[in-house]
């Protein structure tokens, strides 16, 4: 379990974070949501210990990541895959060697096994020609999806996703969500989900959390969503075009 507790962050002088309190329960899907430049991404990065909070800590299954040597915070960025904005592959290596990339450099699996294991998650995000082909020769849709074969590579207990689903068109934006689900059911992996893509929130989310000018003012399930009350909320999910009390079709 992830929690993160009392958590601040400013940026010379712009506070981005203030107080910030929240829990990410193991197997489920939790879905950051806000507007741009709330302070999502910077959230996620204190997730994974790529920032250094001003207050407030990062505890992940009991860990806090502030009391940690170097080496027990490498432990535990094992624990995470990550699936940048963008992607963010190798432009000069092939998709397989991509996904071999983690698994060369956090396991001591063969190159056989590690072979196997990157052709496996290939199919996994259902790619398996992809092996060969450089990312520029790839669709941005399958380019994500190489990113997140090369993220669950190593097994990771927790993915976290930034905008995931952005750019990108409905239905590669559906075969993202039914992925980052399944991890969910096949694999027990639990996910934190950045993103305003409303759509994808209501078809994958166990939990939602509201981020709003560097607070999270409202946390809850997806039913919870279509009983609150909170107007910043209903403000932000009417901007992104989806009206409260229409069942779902993912529902
Ligand atoms: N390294 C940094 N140095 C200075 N300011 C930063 C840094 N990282 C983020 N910020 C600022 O923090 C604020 C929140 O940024 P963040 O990327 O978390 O927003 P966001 O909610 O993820 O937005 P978006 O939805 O557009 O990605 C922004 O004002 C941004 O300029």
């Amino acid at each position: 379990m992830i929690q993160i507790r009392d958590l601040s962050k400013s940026f010379g002088g712009n506070a981005v974070l203030r107080n910030v309190d929240l829990d990410v329960p193991e197997g489920e899907v939790t879905c950051i949501i806000g507007r741009s430049g709330s302070g999502k991404s910077v959230l996620m990065r204190h997730i994974v210990g790529l920032l250094e909070p001003d207050a407030g800590r990062v505890i992940v299954d009991g860990a806090p990541l502030d009391e940690l040597t170097y080496s027990e915070l490498r432990q535990v960025r094992r624990k995470f895959g990550v699936l940048f904005q963008g992607g963010a592959l190798f432009d000069s290596m092939s998709a397989r060697d991509n996904v071999e990339f983690p698994l060369r450099t956090f396991t001591e699996l063969s190159p056989k096994e590690i072979r196997q294991r990157a052709d496996e998650c290939l199919e996994l995000v259902e790619l398996p020609d992809a092996g060969p082909k450089k990312p520029a020769e790839l669709s941005g849709g399958q380019q994500k999806r190489v990113a997140l074969a090369r993220a669950i590579a190593i097994e990771p207990k927790y993915i976290l996703y930034d905008e995931p689903t952005s750019g990108l068109d409905p239905e590669t934006s559906n075969t993202i969500d039914e992925l980052i689900h399944r991890l969910g059911t096949t694999m027990g992996t639990t996910s934190v989900v950045v993103t305003h893509d409303m759509h994808s929130v209501l078809s994958i989310a166990d939990r939602i959390a509201f981020v709003h000018e560097g607070t999270i003012p409202w946390t809850g399930t997806v039913d919870d969503l279509h009983r609150a009350e909170s107007e910043t909320l209903l403000a932000f999910v009417r901007a992104n075009e989806y009206k409260i009390g229409v069942p779902s079709e993912t529902a």
